[in-house]
């Protein structure tokens, strides 16, 4: 059996499951991946970089867990055609998906062009679509399964910068909850993840310091979340602990869109009401 350093979840949670999640090479991915190893799960690791997986699966390997790597693009219907074929050939089996790959650009809106908007689409909506409906067709539509969307707050609201991700994002969050309606039947269960502002590597790849970082996150929690704080809920949802759960979007934010925007609490405390409106108050 793995070991685990501080386990949150019980060592044979996942026993007997096999767990495919992408983008499982670095941040929310590769903590969900060591996490359902923890678990019990048989992990197949999918990403376009092998590298990276590998690292996953040698760190799986080495606590004692059982993984393997299936390279692929969730936008190549040929590379998750193989994935589930190499899947079905080592293991036999799957029992949980979690479409956690993707990513976009910042851009103001009347920069994005239809180009970019549609690539956008096609990393974040599209591709978890083709992953989903791969798995249900190799795998889920006979033994059923569950499925977990990684996604972000903006199914809930608006994030300037963001406009192309936010369609793909809510989108996915629309198509989950038709699935769950349908699929229901066939056992399948099948929610959305929506991290609010999360310390992983991907956020140094955006043209902002982590200091501005920190000054766009939201969180009434004052501080980031953590990618262990996605997986401890991406597994709640994908094991037997939320069995009765489907069609769910659950925020994983600190609160990040509790902000309503004016606190009632300045403008009763006159000190803080003139450190709002010079610019220096709490937020
Ligand atoms: C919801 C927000 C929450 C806030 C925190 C979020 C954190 C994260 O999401 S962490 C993830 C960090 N981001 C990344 O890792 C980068 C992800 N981006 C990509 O992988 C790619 O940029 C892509 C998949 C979105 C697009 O790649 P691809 O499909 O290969 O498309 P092209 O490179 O050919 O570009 C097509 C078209 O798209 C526009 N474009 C692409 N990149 C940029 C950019 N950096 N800036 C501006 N525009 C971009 C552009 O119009 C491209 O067309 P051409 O101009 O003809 O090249
Ligand atoms: N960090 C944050 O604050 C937030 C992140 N998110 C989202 O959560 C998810 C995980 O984020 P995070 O761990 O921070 O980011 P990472 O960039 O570390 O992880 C994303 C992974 O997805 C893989 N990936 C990207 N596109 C594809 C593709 N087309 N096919 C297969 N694999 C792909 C990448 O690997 P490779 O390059 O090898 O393919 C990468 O390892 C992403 O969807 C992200 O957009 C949402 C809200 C906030």
């Amino acid at each position: 059996m793995i070991s685990q350093t501080h386990p949150r979840y019980a060592p044979d949670l996942m026993a007997g499951q096999v767990a495919l999640v992408t983008g499982s090479g670095s941040g929310m991915g590769r903590a969900t991946a060591l996490e359902m190893a923890g678990c019990g799960a048989r992990l197949a690791l999918f990403a376009r970089r092998s590298e990276p997986l590998e690292e996953t699966a040698e760190m799986i390997r080495a606590r004692g867990g059982d993984a393997f790597v299936v390279p692929g693009d969730t936008r190549d219907e040929d590379t998750i055609e193989a994935a589930m074929l190499k899947i079905k050939d080592h293991y036999g089996q799957l029992d949980v998906l979690v479409n956690n790959a993707g990513g976009q650009y910042i851009a103001a809106a009347r920069d994005i062009t239809n180009k970019g908007f549609e690539a956008v689409i096609r990393n974040n909506l599209i591709g978890s679509w083709q992953m989903t409906r791969a798995a249900a067709d190799h795998f889920m539509f006979e033994r059923g399964g569950s499925v977990v969307f990684v996604t972000a707050i903006s199914a809930r609201t608006a994030l300037t910068g963001f406009t192309h991700t936010v369609a793909a994002r809510a989108g996915v969050t629309g198509m989950m909850k038709t699935l769950a309606a349908e699929w229901g039947e066939y056992g399948i269960r099948l929610n959305c993840v929506a991290p609010g502002t999360i310390k992983t590597d991907a956020l140094g790849r955006y043209p902002i310091t982590s200091e501005q970082w920190q000054m766009l996150n939201r969180s009434v929690l004052n501080r980031m979340g953590t990618a262990e704080d996605i997986s401890g809920m991406i597994i709640y949802l994908a094991s037997r602990l939320g069995g009765f759960i489907t069609g769910e979007d659950v925020y994983v934010d600190g609160g990040e869109t509790l902000h309503l925007g004016h606190d009632a609490r300045d403008m009763i405390n006159p000190e803080l009401f003139e450190q709002r409106k010079r610019g220096d108050g709490k937020e």
